[in-house]
């Protein structure tokens, strides 16, 4: 599994891309290229191209706020085409789904909802806030091809929602919280990345979409 790690203090604005970076399984067959156009050497023309056997699995984890969805739409878009909501779905899904890529939010896993979690007094950070059974068993199942139900967790009404269904994609980024915490579900990642984010930078970010 190829690491990566995003430091806020090193540039704000600036889009990390993924380099070559061949899996250290030999078993699988990843491998991302990294090509720069001949007439303009601006690192915002870099284009990466993926060839795999199966479902690539990138794992994001970063704190509330610390600009996951930000970095996925640009990273979802050096992919290829717009990343929507599930056509149809539940408006409130936290689902990303672009040609290539599926962007699953982890919050999904939750398994106590706002209510649940302010009776018990623990935080969405907390391990037994999250289902990591069920996060397992759904990415290892879109990891072999396999669709799945996911379960929303709606931010709007802090509720537990009827799950959607899931198709295997081509590139699937989980993101969230957790999403090396649980063993199994990091055995499963191809690349991950955390956005370590600075604590005046982080609430910075927080009070802008607060306020
Ligand atoms: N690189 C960046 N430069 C400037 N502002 C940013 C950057 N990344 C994110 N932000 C801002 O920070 C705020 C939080 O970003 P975002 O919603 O992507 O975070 P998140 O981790 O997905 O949040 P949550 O955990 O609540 O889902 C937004 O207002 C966003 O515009
Ligand atoms: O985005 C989050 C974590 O990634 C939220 O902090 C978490 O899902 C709790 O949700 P809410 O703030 O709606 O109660």
């Amino acid at each position: 599994m190829a690491v990566s790690t995003i430091y806020s203090t090193q540039a704000l604005n600036s889009t990390h891309f993924l380099t070559s970076s061949p899996s250290s399984s030999s078993s699988k067959q990843v491998f991302f290229y990294r090509r720069q156009s001949q007439t303009n050497r601006s690192r915002f023309n870099t284009i990466i191209t993926c060839a795999a056997q199966q479902t690539i699995v990138i794992g994001l984890a970063a704190d509330s706020g610390c600009g996951k969805s930000t970095f996925m739409r640009r990273l979802t878009s050096v992919f290829g085409g717009a990343a929507v909501p599930p056509k149809g779905g539940n408006p409130d899904s936290n689902t990303l789904i672009s040609d290539t890529t599926t962007v699953i939010c982890l919050d999904d896993y939750h398994s106590l909802d706002r209510t649940g979690r302010k009776v018990n007094g623990v935080t969405a950070l907390d391990p037994r806030a999250n289902d990591f059974d069920l996060m397992y068993e759904q990415v290892k199942a879109l990891k072999s091809g396999v669709a799945v139900e996911k379960p929303i967790y709606n931010h709007v009404t802090g509720l537990l929602d009827a799950p959607e269904l899931i198709q295997p994609p081509k590139i699937l980024v989980i993101e969230g919280l957790h999403p090396m915490f649980d063993e199994r579900v990091r055995d499963l990642l191809d690349f991950s990345i955390y956005l370590d984010i600075s604590n005046e930078v982080k609430f910075a970010w927080k009070i802008q979409v607060r306020f």
